[in-house]
């Protein structure tokens, strides 16, 4: 796809609906007694790969024309898949899930395409072991394809090395199938939709700074859900908006959950004009709409405790501070590289194409901003990330760029070229 030089962005737009909460909502779901009835679903290609999963396990699930209704059936009304769970591209999915798996009595399999089945399953494994889990890497190398053979678990207090709200959710939905109270201790406060979510189900789950906790074998309920609008979503267009001067764009619907929100931080600090409007909460989360100008933009740190609040937002973060004046420095971000691809390699290497500053480091990146950058062709390959941001990155640059794989970005963004032709108008 060619993806062109644009002129000043102007509109609005609605966000679609975020991927974790929207994930977590069809899960939720499934284990509750009753209807559960969600509005604002992202249909992203990962979020369906969840609703197959549960359908594959008797889950019926309706998808609607304004609405996704899960009869879920309770913590124990799974059935034994019949075919091997697929799980795509999503790593949220086959995590969460395992957690799950491990705690139900059948045998199950998760699988993914040839992006999932590099990413690491070691960070799961571990603890799902010390619960006393039967999980196995059916390759032999700590990835999907997984074996699960589930069973009564055992609870545990687990120290992780990593912040990863994926692993913290895993273990908090198997202590849900424990001998007890189950907690996780993350080095820094990951997103907490399933804390926040899971409670509101009603399960027992408390949190006290990056501990949360659960109890066993609560009742849950069916809820309805209002998805808030994504902000990794939002934040193709607030650099977007950003980077091309004249530019006022605003961006409705947007979850602001403060484990989330780190890309309005790091706008700021770079200079960029970012108004928070009309804040109110959807189902638990706090929601606002931002209203964005165009700006010129300096470069900042990106580092410490603000990484998870914004680590899918690194590569549009890296595209931003290409065309911003100085040096951006990222760096505490070696999760990316377990990413849907290396990001701090697909980031990197992918600017130096156009012509950018940039070195990577073991934990992030160094970019030397505001070289005026040239077209190439960038591959997106199977990072959906990767696609949306070199589509904003060609938005300054003239010739624009030639985007290889552009439909990946169908993972978190169906609609994302639409939106982005609409506002370029
Ligand atoms: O829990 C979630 O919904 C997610 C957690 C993050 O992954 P990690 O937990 O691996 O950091 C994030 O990158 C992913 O897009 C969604
Ligand atoms: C890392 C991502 O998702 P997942 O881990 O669910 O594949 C992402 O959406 O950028």
């Amino acid at each position: 796809m060619q993806i062109k030089k644009a002129h000043a962005l102007h509109g609005e737009i609605n966000i679609p609906g975020d991927k974790s909460i929207s994930h977590r909502a069809i899960m939720f779901g499934s284990l509750s007694n009753g209807t559960t009835e969600i509005t604002n679903f992202l249909e992203g290609a990962d979020c369906l790969s969840t609703i197959s999963c549960f359908q594959e396990m008797g889950i019926k699930i309706e998808q609607k024309k304004n609405c996704v209704l899960v009869h879920g059936k309770g913590l124990h009304g799974l059935k034994e898949p019949q075919h091997i769970l697929d799980a795509g591209n999503s790593g949220t999915t086959t995590r969460l899930i395992s957690g799950i798996l491990a705690g139900n009595p059948f045998v199950s399999q998760l699988d993914g395409d040839n992006s999932l089945r590099t990413r690491p399953m070691k960070r799961i494994m571990e603890p799902l072991r010390l619960m006393q889990a039967d999980i196995e890497s059916l390759k032999d190398n700590n990835c999907v394809p997984l074996k699960i053979t589930g069973h009564e678990l055992h609870a545990i207090d687990y120290t992780s090395k990593v912040a990863s709200a994926q692993v913290k959710s895993c273990i908090l939905l198997a202590g849900l199938y424990a001998d007890g109270i189950t907690s996780v201790t993350e080095p820094v406060l990951s997103r907490n939709h399933t804390e926040l979510m899971l409670r509101s189900f009603g399960a027992k789950v408390t949190s006290e700074g990056t501990t949360a906790s659960i109890a066993p074998d609560p009742v849950l309920n069916g809820q309805k859900v209002e998805v808030p609008g994504d902000i990794s979503s939002a934040a193709y267009f607030i650099a977007a908006a950003l980077l091309t001067p004249g530019s006022e764009v605003l961006i409705r619907n947007v979850g602001v959950n403060p484990t989330r929100d780190g890309i309005l931080k790091v706008a700021k600090a770079m200079g960029g004009s970012i108004e928070r409007l009309n804040p109110r909460t959807a189902s638990g989360e706090p929601v606002c709409d931002l209203l964005v100008k165009g700006s010129s933009l300096h470069g900042t740190v990106v580092e410490g405790e603000l990484i998870p609040t914004l680590i899918d937002e690194i590569p549009v973060i890296a595209v931003m501070a290409a065309f911003a004046e100085g040096i951006t420095i990222i760096r505490d971000a070696a999760e990316l590289k377990v990413k849907e691809t290396d990001r701090i390699l697909t980031v990197t290497e992918n600017l130096k194409l156009l012509g950018c500053d940039v070195t990577p480091t073991d934990d992030g990146m160094i970019i030397h901003g505001g070289k005026t950058l040239h077209s190439a062709a960038i591959d997106a390959g199977l990072d959906h990330r990767i696609a949306m941001s070199f589509a904003i990155a060609a938005l300054n640059i003239d010739g624009g760029i030639e985007l290889e794989h552009s439909e990946i970005a169908e993972v978190s963004y169906p609609d994302f070229y639409k939106d982005l032709e609409k506002l370029s108008m």
